[in-house]
């Protein structure tokens, strides 16, 4: 298969508004890479530009280093899943497998040596005979992969390939795929708007808004530190706590940071964080994961600690999330559950210090991570 490049790569519709700019973005051989990002951020128009089903307006993609921006969609040997499976309801499993191949008038045996190996990739040897329609959703986009696989392509393309499919449905798939694309080393390109779907089946993820490029690392990199606020606010759910700041002074070893009612927070100087100093009044935005907004604990004299009224408790089973009114501002916080509490009580929590993110309020970017 094949390793996909975009250098550059530009599409506007108009002619004078871009539904992508400047988007470079590399997805390397045999693994898979996710588009994520909200509605309209341009994860659709990336997947066609790649497939050669929408030109290119700027830039170029390359296939294994060959330049295919100027060729058609046939000859790029791209396949497409879809979210609807596109399956041709009057035939069989075998004949929807094995549709491509007849159409390119493949010979009788090697429609069934392909065919065969496929059904048994896929573990469908129980419904080889069976008509589609009578499929369950999971297994009906189980037979969609296995057509757009039987022709070997270079890359294969999954547009938002679970959408239909019910809660119990998708967590099966989502493994299936993954131990599929990991076991067959296929080079492929995941478009989604569900973080959950791209960080469980994804080897990297690009992350997206108003199409230019956000971020692209694993998701684990992503999660510890995302390039900015956009990133910060869009992967974790709940959402990062995103507060105001000041910054109040920094020296050799630590940064001082003045949060609204007063609040302070003192972070050490991380290899990175040289890039606060200096700039005192700088506008700057504090990120704390609720899971690290942790109640106060008196061995940990070391770090101040803050009161916060509890406004609701949302109980999720393993944990709860409450929502908190501190002096600094409102805050979200994850604790063990069931926790126990109760709206209207009043807690005292503290922030480990190597957890806080800090960002530029102007650029937005992450000031701790830009360098890294
Ligand atoms: N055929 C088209 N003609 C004109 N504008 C288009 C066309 N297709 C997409 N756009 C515009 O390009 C931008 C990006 O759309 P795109 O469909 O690529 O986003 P998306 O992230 O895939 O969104 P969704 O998740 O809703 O499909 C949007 O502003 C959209 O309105």
């Amino acid at each position: 298969m094949a390793a996909v490049e975009l250098q550059g790569v530009s599409k506007s519709y108009d002619g004078t508004t871009f539904a992508i700019e400047g988007l470079s973005l590399q997805c390397r051989q045999g693994e898979m890479l996710a588009l994520l990002g909200p509605s309209g951020c341009g994860k659709s128009t990336t997947l066609k530009l790649i497939a050669g089903i929408e030109c290119i307006s700027g830039g170029r993609i390359l296939f294994n280093g060959k330049d295919v921006s100027e060729l058609d969609t046939a000859s790029r040997n791209v396949a497409m899943v879809f979210e609807d499976y596109a399956l041709y309801p009057h035939l069989s499993v075998f004949e929807n497998i094995a549709f491509p191949l007849r159409i390119r008038s493949y010979l009788h045996s090697e429609v069934q040596r392909a065919v065969d190996r496929i059904i048994d990739l896929l573990e469908l040897q129980d419904v080889r005979d069976a008509n589609v329609r009578k499929l369950s959703g999971g297994a009906q986009q189980r037979v969609s992969i296995g057509r757009a696989l039987v022709r070997e392509p270079d890359l294969i393309m999954f547009d938002e390939p679970l959408s239909h499919m019910d809660a119990a449905q998708k967590v099966g798939l989502r493994s299936e795929i993954a131990r599929l694309q990991k076991a067959a080393k296929l080079t492929s390109v995941l478009v989604t708007h569900d973080q959950t779907e791209a960080i469980s089946m994804a080897d990297r993820i690009a992350v997206m808004d108003k199409g230019v490029l956000q971020q692209v690392a694993t998701a684990a990199e992503i999660y510890a530190r995302p390039a900015n606020l956009f990133v910060a606010s869009f992967i974790g759910e709940p959402p990062m706590n995103l507060l105001p700041a000041e910054l109040l002074a920094s020296d050799a070893s630590a940064v001082q940071l003045a949060l609204a009612g007063g609040a302070q927070l003192a972070l050490p100087l991380v290899p990175h964080g040289a890039i606060l100093q200096g700039a005192t009044g700088r506008e700057l935005v504090v990120g704390i994961r609720p899971e690290h907004v942790r109640l106060a604990a008196p061995e940990r004299a070391d770090i101040p600690a803050f009161d916060a009224c509890i406004d609701t408790v949302e109980t999720r089973g393993d944990h709860d999330v409450l929502q908190l009114q501190s002096a600094m501002g409102p805050l979200v916080m994850e604790v063990g559950g069931p926790s126990g509490f109760l709206a209207g009580q009043t807690l005292r929590f503290q922030v480990e210090p190597r957890h806080v993110h800090v960002f530029d309020a102007k650029t937005t970017r992450n000031l701790l991570g830009e360098q890294a």
